[in-house]
């Protein structure tokens, strides 16, 4: 098993990161659109040129460091396969020849014969839950059974690292979760890359997560911790927390309208240093006046949009949403605009260092 390894730079996307992915570890990169995800996947598969260097193990894939001709091993020789969004599949061929495909076109002392490869198919389809298809055209496939035939294809060329893009978003919602159970199996003991937009999907199958903002990482770390304590604004919105910025004041964060906001500090952070809160939306509520003698941090906002999200409406104001139900939110006769008081206990605000 191999580490991976970048250092890259695509100066025309402004796109720089540094990153390390362990042996046997999934690292999902999350972004909004344009951070940057696809530019460092195809980076890393050999698909555009990045100044810096890739390393797979003890071999250097790209390296625009060593002088003047640099280090370049194409895309088919790097020990990658690339899994993307759509299964693209030969059409002309079977499900089983789409397989063997990969360890037919294998490069150097490990392409397989045509018998072997086929073999090589018939253990993969197996593994995919595909056996009983391996005769039919892609055409003749759902979407869902597409992609098995896709990830089965892929992992057929043995590849040291899986380079996975959006693998679930093409897919129907009844055939993404069966998928998903399938990357999970996968994945679990395979160098991969994930890149994703669903919090599912990384919770799910990421040890770690790197966020990608304009075109730099912001934040990383253990899953847990990125999706429970995020440091970035986009990780914080990604796993549906509230995240407010300012500097640290006791066990209290002081936010820049210079208000407190009372919390529980899980490592020490020096008073006027940098930090955030992070709040989930359940542990807020809105109020039309301030609640008396409440030991909680009552702080005015304005409601900037009422959403329905899940079973509740997610309130949010200029300050932090707040997920109530649609009950309270018709006695209390919320609507945008309006002046509200939130409240929320300090047990339930999280501080870390920013
Ligand atoms: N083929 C290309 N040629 C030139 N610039 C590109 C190309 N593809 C993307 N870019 C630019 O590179 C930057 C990063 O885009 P990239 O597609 O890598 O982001 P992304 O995070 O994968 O976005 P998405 O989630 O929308 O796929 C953006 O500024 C984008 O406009």
């Amino acid at each position: 098993m191999s580490a991976l390894s970048a250092d890259l730079r695509v100066a025309d996307r402004d796109v720089e990161v540094h990153f390390t992915v362990h042996p046997g570890e999934t690292l999902a990169l999350l972004g909004a659109n344009g951070a940057g995800k696809s530019t460092v996947l195809a980076a890393l598969a050999g698909l555009v040129r990045p100044e810096g260097t890739v390393r797979l193990a003890d071999r250097v894939l790209s390296d625009t460091t060593d002088g003047t001709r640099g280090t370049w091993v194409p895309p088919h020789d790097r020990g990658m396969a690339l899994l993307a969004q759509e299964a693209r599949l030969f059409p002309h061929l079977t499900v089983r020849d789409n397989v063997a495909f990969g360890p037919r076109s294998r490069g150097g002392h490990v392409r397989r014969s045509k018998n072997q490869a086929r073999d090589d198919a018939e253990r993969w389809l197996a593994e995919v839950g595909m056996t009983a298809y391996g005769d039919r055209r892609p055409r003749a496939l759902s979407g869902g059974q597409q992609q098995r035939v896709a990830i089965a294809r892929a992992l057929a060329t043995e590849p040291q690292v899986l380079l996975v893009d959006e693998p679930l978003a093409a897919l129907d919602v009844e055939s993404a979760p069966e998928i998903r159970d399938l990357l999970r199996r996968v994945l679990a003991s395979r160098t991969t890359i994930l890149v994703t937009h669903e919090v599912l999907d990384a919770a799910l199958l990421a040890d770690r997560i790197a966020v990608l903002d304009a075109g730099r990482i912001v934040d990383s770390g253990e899953t847990t911790r990125v999706l429970s304590r995020p440091r970035s604004d986009f990780g914080a919105r990604f796993a549906g927390l509230n995240l407010v910025r300012g500097v640290a004041h006791g066990q209290a964060l002081r936010m820049p309208d210079g208000r407190l906001l009372h919390g529980l500090t899980e490592v020490p952070i020096a008073d006027g240093g940098r930090a955030a809160a992070v709040v989930a939306p359940s542990a807020v509520s809105v109020h039309l006046e301030a609640p008396h003698g409440s030991p909680r941090n009552t702080l005015d906002a304005t409601i900037v949009e009422l959403e329905p999200h899940g079973h509740v409406v997610r309130v949010r104001t200029d300050l932090l949403s707040a997920d109530i139900t649609a009950a309270a939110v018709a006695e209390l006769g919320l609507t945008r605009g309006d002046r509200v008081v939130l409240s929320v206990k300090a047990t339930e605000v999280h501080l870390h260092p920013a």
